[in-house]
């Protein structure tokens, strides 16, 4: 049976993205409100009440502003913004990580942000594994396309064409970092050091690791294997076997939801880098969103993806 779908900021750039995802597909209905009326508080309760499923891609406090308008005990919430993935009674919509039958099961789902989808993706199976510490000072180095920051940062990369690299969350304390230390299970919080660069999409998420220094771990080809096996059958998530001597991220980018690792060992196994490369709007957004909706709605989980 078709189920209705209300993506409220769908104008957005994340919610155009997931729009894309799911043109044509006759299992879902997209509920649809004009641009005079998707910022309208009552037609929003009314579509955030009718649809079977609501994907919000809203600011924050819009986005806990839209949970309230739902009054009925059916709808159910994936929420592309950061302001339920650490918060009681959500789910995190990280299938691989968490479970695909626990985000099938859910009635609201937190989509996790997208450089904690990097950083979860490496570390998280290798800390359950016993291969790297839980206790660990960790440090994430990343870059983003300016895409990740939506309509306001396009527009500001766009005006200014001089922009050659953007180092920012330079006070610490960057939003994602709780739910990269909750959904890891770490102990301190990791040191996160983001960056955009001058291209629509992609990103390029770092780990890198004093293997030698550290207790618990494993050399990087076990780390490898170890990843290799934690994702082995997702047509989602690639552990590559590789030994680059560089690593691009392209301008020409097209939108893609896979999600590569790879651990890059020094020769005498004393130092790691752990890489992930991803699509902000992919599976750091969209992408993401329309697989916990497949879960969600009983489909296959790649069901529309760009893979
Ligand atoms: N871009 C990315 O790569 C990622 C984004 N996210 C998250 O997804 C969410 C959406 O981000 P993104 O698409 O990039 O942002 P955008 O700014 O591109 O889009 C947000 C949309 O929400 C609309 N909006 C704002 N307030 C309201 C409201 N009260 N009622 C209805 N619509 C409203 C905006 O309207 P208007 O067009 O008028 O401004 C805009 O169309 C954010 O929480 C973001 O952090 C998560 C992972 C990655
Ligand atoms: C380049 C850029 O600005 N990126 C955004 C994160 C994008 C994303 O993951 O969105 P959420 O914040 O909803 O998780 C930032 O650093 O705030």
């Amino acid at each position: 049976m078709t189920k209705t779908v209300f993506i409220d900021g769908a104008a957005g750039t994340t919610g155009l993205e997931i729009a894309d995802r799911l043109t044509g597909r006759a299992e879902f209905e997209l509920i649809l409100l004009d641009d005079a009326r998707r910022k309208d508080d009552a037609a929003r309760a009314q579509a955030l009440n009718a649809a079977d499923f609501v994907i919000l891609c809203l600011p924050d406090d819009a986005a806990k502003a839209a949970v309230g308008m739902i009054r009925n005990d059916t709808t159910r919430v994936i929420d592309a913004s950061s302001a339920h993935r650490v918060a009681p009674g959500w789910t995190y919509g990280f299938p691989e990580v968490v479970g695909r039958d626990t985000v099938a099961a859910a009635r609201f789902v937190s989509n996790p942000g997208c450089y904690p989808t990097g950083f979860i993706a490496l570390v998280a199976p290798l800390v359950k594994a016993g291969l790297l510490p839980a206790d660990w000072p960790y440090v994430c180095h990343a870059v983003s396309g300016y895409s990740g920051g939506g309509k306001a940062l396009i527009g500001r990369f766009e005006e200014d064409g001089d922009i050659a690299f953007r180092a920012y969350g330079l006070a610490l304390g960057h939003k994602h970092v709780p739910e990269m230390t909750a959904h890891v299970g770490l102990t301190h919080a990791p040191i996160f050091a983001p960056a955009v660069v001058p291209a629509h999409r992609g990103m390029l998420v770092e780990v890198p690791l004093h293997l030698s220094m550290m207790p618990k771990t494993g050399d990087p080809a076990a780390l490898r294997a170890a990843l290799a096996e934690f994702y082995a059958g997702s047509e989602i998530v690639t552990v590559v076997d590789d030994q680059p001597d560089e690593l691009l991220l392209r301008a020409s980018m097209a939108p893609v939801d896979t999600l590569t690792l790879r651990v890059l060992g020094a020769a005498d196994g004393s130092q790691a880098r752990m890489v992930a490369m991803l699509d902000n709007l992919g599976k750091g957004a969209s992408g993401a969103a329309v697989q916990n909706l497949n879960l969600m709605a009983g489909l296959s989980e790649t069901a529309g993806l760009r893979l």
